[in-house]
């Protein structure tokens, strides 16, 4: 039974809040949306059906970086591996080899490569799939309308071309009418949702409303008890504030530099790496610096500026405290910047920022 595989296979004495109904409804064939807290054990929903199921999982994941992560963590015992394009041509091979020898438990991919025509020809050599994952799904609902259009494919090639009975979408981001969303673009039935607590019972949030966010950013980073020790993301809304303020908490001897998409890859594979390795305690990021990133003693996340959406703030603070100790979440309420998100997120017709 699947405890026994959870304790024998995964190491772990019991089932985190959801996975158990989550996975009785995966096995019985019953399509389903696990909303769960970032760290909140989404990927066992995926990992351990392959030990009862015949036939491998296809995960689909938005993220190469997420992949490769995921493909790190696999437990011992799960065969699991990519296809996509930076790969050698004999690294495909073993992989496709792989997978018509039925070896491979879990495939990851990404969405865009799933649909292309070598994927599609190629999966119908293969032995049947058990169970699609749409890891990330929030994304079938921000991304299928923008510039991602390939998202509201999906479900069609999921089912009726890889003749994939049973979808799992996962998330840790979903208001209602993006739940809605998902199980639309998936054809996942309203009694198919499972949700638990989104936000970990281990974060503690605080919001204030400053004259001078400036310095109450720096007074908090140096003198507060909870934020003046360990890694801290301060999250900025533009490339160029997120340089200022980095600039900023250097001038006040705090250990700190930034990272957005505009700045070169090598700088930004740097500043990761020293955050990840304790060697600087402070980055100053755009939303860029999150999906992928799996830094499980993060202390503290701040807001500088509003967050896009509730989903995203629920999103963003998820990279606190992922080891399950305290940790701590600051916000800058600025009445401006909540207005104009606000009308934004009215205009589009979505429901966001209720405040
Ligand atoms: N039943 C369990 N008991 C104890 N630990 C568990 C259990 N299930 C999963 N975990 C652990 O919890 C941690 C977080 O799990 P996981 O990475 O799957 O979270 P997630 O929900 O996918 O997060 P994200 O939203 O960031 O992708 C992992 O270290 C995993 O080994």
């Amino acid at each position: 039974d699947i405890l026994s595989t959870l304790q024998n296979v995964f190491g772990h004495s019991q089932f985190l809040e959801g996975q158990e109904t989550v996975l009785q409804r995966v096995l019985a064939g019953e399509s389903t949306l696990f909303v769960s807290a970032t760290g909140g054990g989404k990927s066992l929903c995926f990992q351990l059906p392959s030990c009862h199921l015949k036939g491998s999982i296809l995960v689909i994941s938005p993220l190469l970086s997420l992949i490769q992560d995921q493909l790190e963590h696999m437990p011992g015992g799960v065969a699991a591996a990519t296809l996509n394009s930076t790969q050698s041509y004999e690294e495909y091979q073993r992989v496709v080899e792989g997978l018509r020898a039925g070896k491979i438990d879990i495939l990851f991919i990404a969405p865009e490569r799933l649909m292309t025509d070598s994927f599609l020809s190629l999966a119908s050599f293969l032995p049947p799939f058990s169970l699609a994952c749409v890891d990330e799904a929030h994304c079938l609902s921000e991304w299928a309308h923008n510039f991602r259009p390939s998202y509201s494919r999906l479900n069609m090639l999921i089912r009726q071309h890889l003749k994939i009975p049973t979808i799992l979408a996962l998330t840790a981001t979903a208001t209602k009418v993006m739940e809605r969303d998902i199980r639309d673009a998936l054809s996942i039935p309203e009694e198919g949702t499972v949700r638990v607590g989104i936000v970990r019972p281990n974060l503690f949030l605080s919001v204030s409303r400053e004259q001078s966010k400036r310095s109450a950013l720096v007074q908090l980073l140096r003198e507060d008890k909870c934020f003046s020790k360990g890694s801290v993301i301060v999250y900025c809304q533009l490339r160029s504030e997120c340089e200022e303020v980095a600039k900023l908490l250097s001038y006040h001897k705090l250990s700190a530099d930034f990272y957005h998409a505009g700045r070169p890859h090598k700088d930004r594979q740097r500043v990761q790496n020293k955050f990840f390795d304790g060697k600087l305690r402070i980055v100053v990021a755009t939303v860029a610096f999150g999906m992928g990133i799996d830094k499980r003693d993060v202390q503290g996340v701040i807001h500088f500026s509003c967050p896009d959406s509730i989903e995203s703030y629920v999103q963003e603070i998820g990279r606190a405290g992922r080891d399950g100790r305290e940790a701590f979440c600051h916000l800058f309420y600025d009445f401006d910047d909540f207005e104009r998100k606000k009308s934004y997120a009215y205009s589009d017709g979505i429901e966001r920022m209720n405040v």
